[in-house]
């Protein structure tokens, strides 16, 4: 039976790696499948990874209708195995709800990867769908590190590496931002919700590792 697959993480989790490794491995066996992704930072039409894998994709725009895409590809021959969505968080709920459908009455499976809560700790309304509908929610094996050693469980905002949070929903960024940049920095809810990057955290005790003691030693660093 087909299935709504949605793997959700922080940002810098690994989830675009994943879900080039899943179509990697599917296509590998004969599978068909369509990529589509919104708002990449590499740029439009696009799917890339930290660890440097990049592949074309469909890009989703607020009209792009999931159940019209899958059935213009079958109508011109191709089987559509499977669909992968990057960056699901800025899909629209409608757009969740068809790609429901696409599961249910198609027999497609869809792999959903994406970001669950803003830099609020709100729900984006694309992952909030996700949650609901999905037949299963992964949270991905690779842990993305808050600068306390902790599991990132948040995604922050920042500017200059102190935590903002006025702005729109979307912004399209990366973890690694130049100095005065917007950017965004993964951190555990207690440091997320003291507003406390690793900059305002070294800035208020500079004597501070970046990782606790602690940490360190449940890592095995800093010895
Ligand atoms: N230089 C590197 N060496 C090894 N792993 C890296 C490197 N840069 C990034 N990574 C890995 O890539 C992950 C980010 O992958 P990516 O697919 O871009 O994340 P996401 O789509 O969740 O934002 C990081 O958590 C880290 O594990
Ligand atoms: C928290 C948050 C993130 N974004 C943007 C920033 C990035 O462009 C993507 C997430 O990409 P990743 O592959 O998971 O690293 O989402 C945003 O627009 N608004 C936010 O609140």
């Amino acid at each position: 039976m087909a299935e709504l697959v949605f793997f959700s993480g922080t940002m810098d989790c690994g989830k675009s790696t994943l879900a080039l490794q899943m179509h990697h491995n599917h296509a590998a066996r004969g599978r068909d499948g369509v990529l589509f992704t919104r708002n990449d930072r590499a740029g439009a039409a696009t799917i890339s990874s930290r660890l440097g894998l990049v592949q074309q994709a469909a890009e989703v725009a607020d009209g792009t209708d999931f159940w019209a895409e899958v059935i213009a590809r079958r109508t011109h021959g191709r089987p559509v195995d499977y669909v992968i969505g990057d960056e699901a968080q800025f899909y629209t709920a409608a757009q969740v709800e068809q790609l429901a459908r696409v599961v249910d009455e198609l027999e497609v499976d869809v792999y959903a990867f994406g970001i669950s809560t803003d830099f609020r700790a709100r729900l984006f309304p694309g992952s909030a769908r996700l949650v609901e509908l999905a037949d299963r929610v992964e949270v991905l094996q690779v842990k993305a590190l808050c600068w306390c050693g902790a599991r990132a469980t948040h995604n922050a905002r920042t500017v200059g590496g102190v935590m903002v949070v006025e702005g729109a929903q979307v912004v399209v960024g990366d973890v690694q931002a130049g100095a005065g940049e917007v950017g965004y920095e993964v951190l555990c809810r207690r440091h997320h919700m003291r507003r406390m990057t690793a900059a305002t955290a070294r800035a208020a005790s500079p004597s501070t590792a970046t990782l606790s003691t602690s940490a360190q030693g449940t890592l095995g660093v800093g010895a």
